[in-house]
């Protein structure tokens, strides 16, 4: 346990950026996140130099945009709306929190293996691999707080904690096994990639592009790939909405400055109606932009992160720091500094992010760590960024959403910030 906490942005810029080389992950993370195998997340080194550069080429496709494009939109109106729709007729309470994760689980599930889930449905069913992917989570979580010692014995015990980590590893190896066999059934006959009109998801990538990609994609790699991008979209993306949408709905003013940006974009004739937006007009939103961005700032979904140096160095701040030394930070505590972000730090305050002349303000990434900073920053911003905005906009111009009286919004402990009780609202739909 003889870990460095920092909050220093000057340490962190050092640490991610300015000297990121003596920075890896270290041994100590792939062990303890050892059910991400050898993906991205787990990857250092000339590893992950390889596995960045080959997850950025799928990531930033054109056929990939196209497919998240439609992805987002369908799920929407196919999946969420209805639910939502369900739930206003039936006058009953929702989780909102559980409902943006199946979106999330389901949407991430279609973009990296095209196929669906069904997670999001007025049924609510239970979904295995979701589980699984919570079981392993929480097993992670307290590896990072138990002596290393306890947590192996347990393993190789098989109770507590780690029993749940082996029984969700078993399914999830299983159900993306059977996703990728039936992905090389479905192309067995296909040649080449070609243009398509509705774009393509990752796994289809992987498969038919191996030789471009210049790596081989074994069943063990497919593997690996597949969860550490399920991972990496499923849960941060759905953290965020969750807490987005609570202080949108606890803070009128901001809520009332979004639904005025999205009339001021759409067709007059459209503004007192049922509307859904296509990613054009999403992204003329840059209040909404602003506010997502805020929100991320208060509610990292992300909020710690560690790193081991591998050779002795001192930080900017003045601290020693040697490879034994494990170093945390806090991008929740971060997000609230005052000497950081200013007196009104703890206000939701969207109008921060933007400029004089109405675009958005870069704030450099050692300050906003959200999507983590220098060489290792998140790939899925975009794709975060226009999932959020299409269900964002959705929810807030035709529904109003209200927090169950007495329920309690605090967040749990948790390597993904969730709020620890749910987010358990009513909804109300604004045109009839
Ligand atoms: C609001 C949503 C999101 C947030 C806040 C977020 C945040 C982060 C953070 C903090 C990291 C660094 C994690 C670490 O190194 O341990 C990261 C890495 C990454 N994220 Fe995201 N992420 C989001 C959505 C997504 C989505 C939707 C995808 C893709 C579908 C994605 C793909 C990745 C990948 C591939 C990495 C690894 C980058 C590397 O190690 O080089 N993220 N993200």
């Amino acid at each position: 346990m003889d870990t460095l906490t920092t909050v220093d942005p000057a340490n962190v810029h050092y640490i991610m950026s300015a000297n990121f080389m003596n920075f890896p992950k270290g041994p100590k993370f792939k062990e303890i996140f050892d059910v991400l195998g050898n993906g991205i997340f787990n990857a250092d080194l000339d590893m992950w130099k390889v596995q960045r550069k080959m997850t950025r080429a799928l990531i930033t496709h054109h056929e990939f945009y196209k497919f998240l494009v439609k992805t987002s939109r369908d799920k929407v109106e196919k999946g969420l709306i209805p639910v939502i729709d369900h739930v206003c007729n039936k006058g009953c309470v929702v989780d909102l929190q559980d409902l943006f994760q199946r979106f999330t689980f389901d949407t991430t599930c279609i973009l990296v293996t095209g196929y669906d889930p069904g997670c999001v449905s007025i049924d609510f069913p239970d979904v295995p691999f979701s589980k699984a992917m919570d079981d392993a989570e929480e097993a992670i979580l307290f590896r990072h707080a138990l002596p290393e010692i306890v947590w192996k014995l347990q393993r190789w015990l098989r109770i507590g904690e780690e029993k749940k980590m082996i029984n969700a590893q078993e399914v999830l190896d299983y159900t993306i096994d059977k996703y990728i066999s039936k992905k090389r059934e479905d192309l067995k006959e296909g040649d080449d990639l070609k243009e398509s009109e509705e774009g393509f998801d990752l796994l289809t990538f992987y498969l038919k592009d191996e030789k471009s990609l210049g790596v081989k994609c074994d069943d063990k790699f497919l593997r690996d790939n597949i969860l550490n991008l399920m991972i990496a979209g499923r849960d941060t993306t759905s953290s965020a909405l969750t807490w987005f949408i609570w202080l949108v709905s606890t803070n009128p003013q901001v809520e009332k400055k979004i639904r005025d940006e999205i009339n001021f974009v759409i067709p007059n004739e459209e503004v007192e109606k049922f509307r859904l937006f296509n990613v054009q007009e999403l992204n003329k939103l840059v209040y909404l932009h602003g506010a997502l961005c805020d929100s991320l700032r208060l509610y990292p979904p992300v909020p710690f992160q560690h790193k081991e140096p591998l050779e002795e160095d001192i930080l900017p701040s003045g601290h020693k720091v040697h490879p034994k030394l494990k170093i945390m930070f806090s991008l929740y505590a971060m997000g609230r500094m005052e000497s950081i972000w200013g007196e009104d730090c703890l206000e939701f305050k969207p109008e921060r992010w933007i400029s004089e002349r109405g675009t958005i303000k870069h704030e450099p990434s050692y300050k906003f760590l959200a999507f983590n900073a220098g060489p290792r920053t998140c790939l899925g911003k975009e794709v975060a960024f226009t999932q959020m905005k299409a269900v964002a906009a959705a929810i807030i111009h035709n529904y109003q959403v209200e927090l169950v009286r007495g329920h309690i919004i605090e967040p749990n402990a948790s390597i993904i910030l969730y709020m620890r009780h749910g987010f358990k609202v009513r909804i109300n739909k604004r045109w009839t």
